[in-house]
């Protein structure tokens, strides 16, 4: 048998979407399948689903019968953004990103966020280096401010009533506290900041700090804090070295995990994954932005966000090396300066691309090395990442 066949396999569901979604998923596709080939140690088949929102403007819908049932036949879903200029937002996100995640219960939305070597922050009157900022926010995905929980009467008139109503369950709310936990045990600085709101959400969020009290018994391992969410902005602003593992709402984490790209450079080099922890269904990875109408067919879109993306889908699936790998070229690249203007550069997306695939090319096929430039793959097998 050929050591081909005995390699794994993955097979991966890609979403491109709306706007620069496909831009970005396409480099991302070619730098994964360039490492696949370069380093010859699995296998990875792309089948694309083409639903976006042209598709709905055609069919009338995202998601086909029977779609989300084909997608769990696969190892992991690889997503661009969805939202269109002439679709209503609340549309296109309910019925593609929503209509995804939360029948698939990826319950945990993973956001990391640190500064890749070569970038400048923005702020760099304030204490955001890239020794002080390396965190990880765990965004709750399925339920909270996304419960889809309200609804709105008298349309129209001025006494029109509209709710949306935020749901906390403590199934929902525990799992999510200890997969955060969880997380921050395994980093270094086992240190966890709990975001909340409860001085003026006074049910749910209550649940949620007495939940997380709760899991954090069986974690007397982790040091962890409780920090109000308006005052969280200023604490990632100003304080960033005392963070390291967040959890928040659905919502509070969306925001902050915007903020947290910026402060590290841009929301164009920042990852999601959408995970289900206990596996029973396929994980959705995409770049925390979204559809970036403004950038649609310049070709600047930041790939850095996708490439960062595409290490941690590899990480979950199992890739742990090659993932470490991809992250040490794409910082080799934002370190050498080939960087989109969103990060204060001229190259395109393509160059962006091109770039990474050299430097795959030099350090994962033995060719790079310490005196070379970048750092290459001797560096990384003597542990230096
Ligand atoms: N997960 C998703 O699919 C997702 C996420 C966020 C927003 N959206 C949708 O996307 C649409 C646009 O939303 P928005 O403008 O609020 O957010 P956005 O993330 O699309 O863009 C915000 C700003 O960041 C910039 N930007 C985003 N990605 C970039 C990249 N890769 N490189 C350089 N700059 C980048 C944009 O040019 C824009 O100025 C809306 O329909 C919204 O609902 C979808
Ligand atoms: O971060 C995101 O995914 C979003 O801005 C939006 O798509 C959402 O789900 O809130
Ligand atoms: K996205
Ligand atoms: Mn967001």
């Amino acid at each position: 048998m050929s050591s081909s066949r005995t390699q794994p396999g993955y097979r991966i569901a890609s979403i491109p979407g709306d706007g620069i979604g496909p831009e970005v998923i396409s480099a991302g596709i070619t730098v994964l399948k360039k490492l696949a080939t370069v380093l010859g140690s699995f296998n990875l088949q792309f089948n694309h689903f083409a639903w976006s929102s042209d598709y709905y403007k055609k069919h009338g819908h995202y998601i086909p019968d029977g779609g989300l049932e084909d997608l769990k036949k696969y190892d992991a879903i690889f997503f661009g953004a969805v939202g269109a200029p002439d679709v209503p937002d609340h549309i296109s996100l309910w019925s593609l990103r929503l209509a995804l995640v939360q029948p698939l219960q990826h319950y945990a939305n993973v956001r990391p966020t640190r500064v890749l070597r070569g970038i400048t922050p923005p702020l760099t009157s304030t204490a955001a280096s890239p020794s002080n900022l390396d965190w990880v926010i765990i965004r709750e995905n399925t339920e909270g401010e996304y419960a889809g929980q309200g609804g709105r009467t008298h349309i129209g008139k001025p006494w029109e009533v509209a709710t949306e109503v935020a749901i906390f369950t403590r199934h929902g709310v525990e799992r999510l506290m200890r997969f955060a936990f969880e997380t921050a045990r395994k980093r270094r600085r086992k240190k966890l900041c709990v975001v909340t709101k409860s001085n003026a959400q006074r049910s749910g969020l209550v649940l949620w700090d007495e939940v997380a009290k709760l899991v954090a018994q069986d974690f007397p391992d982790v040091e962890w804090d409780k920090m109000l969410v308006d005052a969280m902005t200023t604490r990632m602003v100003l304080h960033p070295e005392t963070l390291d593992t967040i959890v928040a709402t659905n919502l509070h984490a969306d925001i902050l995990s915007d903020l947290a790209a910026s402060l590290a450079g841009s929301i164009g080099i920042a990852p999601t994954s959408n995970l289900d922890p206990t596996r029973a269904n396929p994980s959705m990875f995409e770049p925390i932005h979204g559809s970036a109408f403004d950038l649609v067919g310049k070709g600047t879109a930041n790939p850095v966000g996708t490439f960062w993306t595409a290490a941690e889908m590899l990480r979950w699936l199992g890739e742990e090396k090659a993932a470490d790998w991809l992250m040490v070229c794409i910082e080799n690249v934002t370190e050498k300066g080939v960087r989109t203007p969103d990060l204060g550069g001229v190259a395109e997306t393509e160059e962006v691309t091109g770039a990474l695939c050299e430097e795959i090319e030099r350090v994962c096929s033995g060719k790079g090395g310490r005196g070379s430039g970048g750092r290459g793959r001797e560096a990384l097998e003597a542990g230096e990442y």
